[in-house]
């Protein structure tokens, strides 16, 4: 049986989490974590009575092999560090992290020979956008990177979105170049990753898409994914249970093992 911890329980993506693991017979939930929250019940939560639910990091003391996390952003970091340091595979899908503490948190990991996974995005579709994008970026020279998410998201741009402009920047191996002579007077170009332009859009109605386009001479190539239910990135997530314990490192991507 696999022990698992979920942190942003009473989040969109922790309820998700929460009906995945029940419907799967080698899962068993052992803890919720939300700093937020006041009561420690779990009935409270529809949650079984073996459920420990804590609202303090340090307070948890219990034995559990994966710690998968749907927080957020400024909180994210000390979460799975406290997971690692703690020996328990962390399977993380909260984003806004910056390149610098997910470089920290692999070598942790790694010294420490715990397995486990950042992913920005679990989707299927996604994952296989990026995977494209990887493709395309060997034939053009130009690309940007357009984000649609629900109102509530906290982070701009989207962990994919940063995921998607750092493979294509990997592919070509240098910064993309635009017209030097543009004027932008109110940051209508978007955000910027190695001259890659990313823009962000909030609104009601959206998920998460993502959209990116290469333009060359005389053609332009769209690759675009929609999700229009959380309940599809559980797959994903599934996957990654699965394999990061049989891992003793930190993978970063769900685009390194499917
Ligand atoms: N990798 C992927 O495939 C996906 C990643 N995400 C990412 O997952 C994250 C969560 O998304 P979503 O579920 O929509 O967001 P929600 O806001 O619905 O959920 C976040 C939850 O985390 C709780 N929380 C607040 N502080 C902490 C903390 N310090 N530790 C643990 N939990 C905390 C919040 O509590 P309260 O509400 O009480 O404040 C809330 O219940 C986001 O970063 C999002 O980008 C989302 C979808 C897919
Ligand atoms: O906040 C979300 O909703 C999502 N966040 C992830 C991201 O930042 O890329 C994954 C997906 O886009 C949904």
């Amino acid at each position: 049986m696999i022990k698992a911890i979920v942190s942003g329980f009473t989040g969109s993506m922790g309820q998700k989490v929460l009906a995945m693991i029940n419907g799967e017979s080698d899962l068993q939930l052992v803890g919720a974590f939300n700093p937020i929250i006041k009561s420690l019940d779990p009935a409270d939560y529809d949650l079984d009575d073996s459920v420990k639910v804590f609202n303090d990091l340090s307070q948890i003391d219990i034995a559990a092999d994966i710690w998968i996390d749907f927080s957020i952003p400024s909180a994210v970091f000390e979460n799975t560090k406290f997971a690692i340091e703690h020996g328990i595979r962390p399977v993380i899908g909260t984003s806004g992290m910056s390149e610098e503490q997910v470089s920290e948190l692999k070598e942790l990991a790694d010294s420490k020979k715990v397995g486990g996974i950042i992913a920005s995005n679990f989707g299927v579709s996604a994952v296989l956008m990026m995977k494209f994008a990887q493709v395309a970026a060997k034939y053009f020279d130009h690309s940007e990177v357009l984000e649609f998410h629900h109102e509530d998201k906290l982070d701009a741009p989207s962990g994919t979105a940063m995921n998607t402009a750092k493979l294509i920047h990997e592919v070509q191996g240098k910064d993309q170049e635009s017209n030097p002579n543009e004027q932008d007077k109110i940051g209508a170009r978007g955000g910027d990753y190695h001259g890659i332009k990313i823009h962000a859009v909030r609104l009601p109605g959206f998920v998460a898409d993502e959209e990116v386009i290469f333009g060359g001479q005389g053609e332009t190539l769209t690759i675009k994914q929609s999700t229009t239910d959380r309940a599809s990135f559980m797959k994903g997530v599934r996957i990654a249970i699965s394999e990061v314990m049989k891992r003793d490192e930190l993978i970063i991507g769900l685009e390194k093992i499917i």
